[in-house]
């Protein structure tokens, strides 16, 4: 049976370690992280989520706003408000929660916030950094940057030779993975719908790295005897098992088939999303730090 990995317990780690480098921060003189998260629209899942990354912001000691603005406000208006926020000097790291709705162009509003605040990673500043391997200043998306400590955890900090398949190529998760484990000297492979006898080349993976949005797509017969698995998916699904109208939250992982045949494997819930607010936290107090003109904490 694989090992857990406790993405609840390493992102609860991450989390104090922020809090105690802020008191640190403030020690130096220079004042609080803050974080503001920008909410455009009443969708119920995205109001969880923004409430539980301004909650942790708290528990970090950070400065935190949120801004809930009504879904029919104009995308001028919207960036107007990225404006004030990226000039704020209260404000270090800028989230504009996904998706935003149809008339708002999300990658003009992402390209407006100063690369310097964009705590997701998403400015193409930030995505060329981590293209070119300029780690030292550039933000990563949460997702994979979460998923890579968990990585790190199992397997240590050099992944040299090990063969990395992602399944999923979206700009948030599958390609920044793929240049982290590059980074970490992984041959890696990103895998799509397009790929043929995807089960085959999942099976050559060491690391596999599930990032689609289809539940439970990957079967237990498609992990190598040893691998790392770490699923991004999260996906809500009836449970008629639960009762009438009941769901549950699954993975892109057939969890129970491929705990029998992996080294270690993350579980849905309690895996990477944890994770992914924990680096955001993480982010938000690198770019405090850079901007009091100090030396970002490594995680
Ligand atoms: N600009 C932007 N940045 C994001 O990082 C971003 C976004 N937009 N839009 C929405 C997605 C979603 N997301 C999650 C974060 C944490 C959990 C999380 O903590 N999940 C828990 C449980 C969740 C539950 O119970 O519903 C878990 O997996 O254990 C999930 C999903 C960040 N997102």
């Amino acid at each position: 049976m694989a090992e857990l990995i406790d993405g609840k317990s390493v992102a609860e780690g991450v989390v104090r370690r922020v809090k105690a480098l802020t008191i640190e921060l403030m020690e130096k003189g220079a004042q609080k992280p803050g974080l503001a998260v920008v909410i455009v629209g009443e969708d119920p899942a995205s109001q969880v989520y923004v409430a539980s990354k301004s909650r942790t912001a708290k528990e970090c000691g950070f400065h935190s706003v949120q801004h809930t603005l009504p879904a029919e406000m104009s995308e001028q208006e919207l960036l107007a408000i990225i404006g004030e926020l990226n000039a704020d000097p209260g404000i270090n790291g800028i989230l504009v929660q996904l998706p935003l709705p149809g008339h708002i162009d999300a990658g003009k509003v992402i390209q407006a916030i100063a690369p310097q605040k964009d705590v997701d990673g998403f400015h193409f500043i930030n995505v060329g950094k981590l293209g070119t391997g300029e780690l030292e200043t550039a933000f990563v998306p949460c997702t994979p940057a979460g998923s890579m400590l968990l990585i790190e955890r199992v397997r240590g900090k050099d992944l040299s030779g090990l063969n990395a398949v992602v399944v999923g190529r979206s700009n948030i998760v599958g390609k920044p993975m793929a240049n982290l484990l590059l980074a970490a000297n992984c041959t890696v492979t990103v895998a799509h719908s397009r790929t043929k006898d995807l089960a085959a080349l999942a099976r050559t993976a060491d690391i596999l790295v599930a990032a689609v949005g289809r539940p439970e797509m990957v079967r237990g017969d498609w992990v190598k005897p040893g691998a790392t698995v770490i699923d991004v998916g999260i996906n809500r699904i009836a449970a008629p098992e639960k009762g009438e109208g009941k769901t549950r939250l699954v993975g892109d992982v057939a969890y129970a088939e491929a705990a029998k045949t992996a080294g270690a494997i993350t579980p849905v819930p309690g895996g990477v999303g944890p994770m992914t607010i924990a680096m955001l936290m993480a982010n938000t107090l690198a770019s405090a730090y850079l901007a009091a003109g100090l030396k970002r904490p490594s995680f």
